[in-house]
């Protein structure tokens, strides 16, 4: 007899919360993300999405509840860099270029087999803005450089704030492009948007948030 085989969530919440002035922001959660799954974390203005993803990237204190990460619980120094957030702070030092600021996030977290940042960077749309401090880019360049940082490092899991936000048509598709590739090698996202996301990788996982 051949026992089946369970594998551990990449990421499971049970009854988390944040708490600010000791009020609960959010009604606690309780999800699970498997690798290759896309979440969308889904509410209405003010609800915690961002609250959220700031908590699961390890920039607000967990306030109540249990998170576990492949099946213990989750510790930080163990797991920092599989775990990238993207909000509206895009995480680029201004005065460098998207060359340079991909050469020092990659020295310090390593590179995704396969990248590399010239062939990256052309892909994304940055031919010709390689070497230009990101704080001339226009709002949606820097976006692109950031969705550069994503691609290039090596994390399992993405938090990302309003993704779309700042990109015109091809910069939406390229985002869900990176999206299914990303969740087809085993990786796994996490997505708030008002817009439509539209992915064509399967249906994704949806998180519903009540403030
Ligand atoms: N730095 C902060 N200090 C105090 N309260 C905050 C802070 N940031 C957010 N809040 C409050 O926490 C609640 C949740 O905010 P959050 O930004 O997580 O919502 P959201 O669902 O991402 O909203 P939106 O859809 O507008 O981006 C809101 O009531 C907001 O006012």
């Amino acid at each position: 007899m051949t026992a089946a085989r369970t594998v551990a969530p990449l990421l499971e919440a049970r009854a988390v919360s944040f708490h600010r002035q000791d009020e609960p922001v959010f009604v606690p959660l309780d999800f699970q993300l498997h690798t290759g799954e896309l979440a969308l974390v889904e509410g209405d203005n003010g609800s915690g999405k961002t609250t959220l993803l700031r908590m699961l990237a390890g920039l607000l204190h967990l306030g109540a509840g249990e998170l576990l990460w492949r099946g213990e619980a989750l510790q930080r120094d163990l797991c920092a860099g599989d775990i990238l957030f993207l909000g509206h702070q895009l995480g680029l030092k201004a005065d460098l270029s998207p060359r340079e600021n991909l050469r020092v996030a990659t020295g310090l977290h390593g590179t995704r087999d396969g990248t590399d940042i010239a062939s990256l960077l052309a892909e994304i749309g940055l031919r010709g803005y390689e070497d230009e401090p990101v704080r001339r880019l226009s709002a949606g360049q820097k976006k692109r450089a950031a969705l550069a940082r994503l691609a290039m490092l090596p994390a399992t899991l993405w938090l990302l704030d309003e993704p779309y936000a700042n990109l015109d048509r091809a910069g939406i598709a390229l985002v869900n492009d990176m999206l299914e590739r990303h969740t087809g090698a085993g990786g796994a996202a996490m997505v708030t948007s008002h817009g439509m996301v539209s992915f064509h990788g399967g249906e994704p996982r949806r998180i519903r948030m009540h403030g």
